[in-house]
């Protein structure tokens, strides 16, 4: 499915003409295989399990509706998102609420739509839930997210199960927050979460972490009388930086979790929970590739050869942020022997915004080519902006040589849209 000319059946330069560039384009052949491993390694696999998209990563209402049709979860992170959902009909009660400052008006609006599980990650939200619940005559279902003290090896700012990170009860509050949760009337505690960070690409921190929290389990259930029906793992499953390495299987992750999940549980005399997953990149990451149309090509003597593109940081701040890696092939020269090397950068006014270094191109690359950058699927959309007044670029969805637009260029009206003068020239 991934040359470069051809994506999910679609030909690229065809997309291009008719759309514009940048584009996002996005595989539904890719998201639905990702799904149906999920389905037939996870879900059909260990009883009772749940599997929630994050929408964190990827979220359109296209993406809501074909998530929704997949048969997964939904997790999301902000009213907007919820919002989102809300819009797509997707169905409340397989929605997981997230965040570490969650507004009151997002709880509300949570609690009266009835959202399946919301995921405490502080005490105060905790008497919040408890205060708003019964105005809205429900008892809001909740897990606790517990920092389990693990560090994965991902990049610093996307790591979150270590001891100091922003997210999650520290472990030694976490009794007392259950004995809490307890004794409050609106509240139903189900079970506790962790998520360890993302773009994870060992499964051992996972094991880890059960480790961790079935002791936690253990000591919950003799001191304070508590049997976890649930588990939620969070998502962080990490795919192929680049290149053409394939990304790990689901079950690379979830199989090792599982097993020590049971014989800890076994060995501890803990009833099993159920358990669920939150992937993001997982599904979403390597179904998207970004198009973009090549401009000026700046040779350095001694130095760099730069590849400019029509995009950049504003559509993918992935680079910028996290030295992230990215592959890259020019459109319809796939075949050609590559001899240069090449710089490809973005148009904001940055001398950060790179996108890919040390890219191998054909020698005859020039303006007006297309470059097809891969796996960028999950965290481009969703983490773009107007740097430099940029409209964000469409998103294309494509499965077996058909197109459907999702989402609309914006135009510079568009970016203009809420402004208002203050002055009378
Ligand atoms: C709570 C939670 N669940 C799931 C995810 C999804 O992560 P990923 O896209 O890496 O699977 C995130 C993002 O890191 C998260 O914060
Ligand atoms: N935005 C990050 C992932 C963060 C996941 C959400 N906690 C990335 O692009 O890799």
């Amino acid at each position: 499915m991934r040359t470069s000319l051809y994506f999910d059946g679609c030909n690229l330069r065809d997309l291009a003409s008719k759309y514009g560039t940048p584009l996002y384009v996005v595989s539904k052949s890719i998201i639905k295989d990702r799904c149906r491993e999920i389905r037939g390694g996870f879900l059909d696999h260990y009883a009772n399990s749940r599997a929630y998209y994050a929408g964190k990563a990827f979220l359109t209402i296209a993406m809501c509706s074909l998530i929704k049709k997949e048969g997964l979860g939904l997790d999301v992170v902000s009213g907007g998102e919820l919002h989102l959902a809300l819009k797509a009909n997707f169905p409340t009660a397989n929605i997981v609420f997230h965040g570490n400052n969650k507004l009151r008006q997002e709880i509300e609006t949570a609690i009266d739509r009835g959202v399946g599980r919301i995921v405490v990650d502080w005490e105060g939200e905790l008497d919040l839930i408890n205060e708003i619940a019964p105005s809205k005559g429900r008892r809001a279902s909740v897990l606790l997210r517990v920092t389990p003290e693990v560090e994965a090896l991902t990049h610093k700012y996307i790591q979150t199960g270590h001891r100091g990170s922003k997210f999650g009860i520290p472990l030694e509050r976490v009794p007392y927050l259950v004995e809490k949760s307890l004794s409050m009337e609106h509240i139903a505690l189900k079970g506790l979460h962790f998520h360890l960070g993302s773009q994870i690409e060992d499964h051992r921190p996972y094991v880890q972490a059960i480790d961790v929290v079935t002791e936690l389990m253990a000591n919950l259930q003799s001191d304070k009388s508590f049997i976890l029906e649930e588990l939620d793992i969070g998502g962080g499953f990490g795919i192929a930086a680049h290149g053409d390495a394939s990304s790990k299987p689901l079950s690379y992750f979830v199989d090792p979790v599982m097993e020590r999940l049971r014989a800890r549980c076994s060995a501890f005399g803990l009833p099993l929970p159920s358990v669920a997953i939150e992937p993001g990149r997982w599904i979403v990451g390597e179904a998207g590739i970004t198009l973009y149309t090549i401009g000026a090509i700046k040779e350095i003597a001694g130095s760099t050869t730069y590849v400019s593109v029509d995009g950049g940081m504003a559509d993918n701040p992935r680079p910028a942020l996290y030295g992230a890696k990215y592959d890259a092939e020019v459109v319809g020269k796939e075949g050609l022997p590559k001899d240069r090397i090449v710089t490809v950068a973005g148009r904001c006014c940055e001398s950060g915004d790179i996108l890919i270094e040390n890219l191998p191109v054909p020698d005859d690359i020039k303006p007006g080519d297309l470059l097809a950058v891969f796996n960028t699927g999950a965290y481009n959309y969703s983490m773009a902006s107007n740097y430099n007044m940029l409209p964000r670029p469409a998103v294309v969805f494509v499965e077996n040589g058909k197109d459907f637009l999702a989402v609309e260029r914006e135009t510079y009206d568009d970016l203009l849209a809420k402004q208002r003068s203050i002055c009378d020239d």
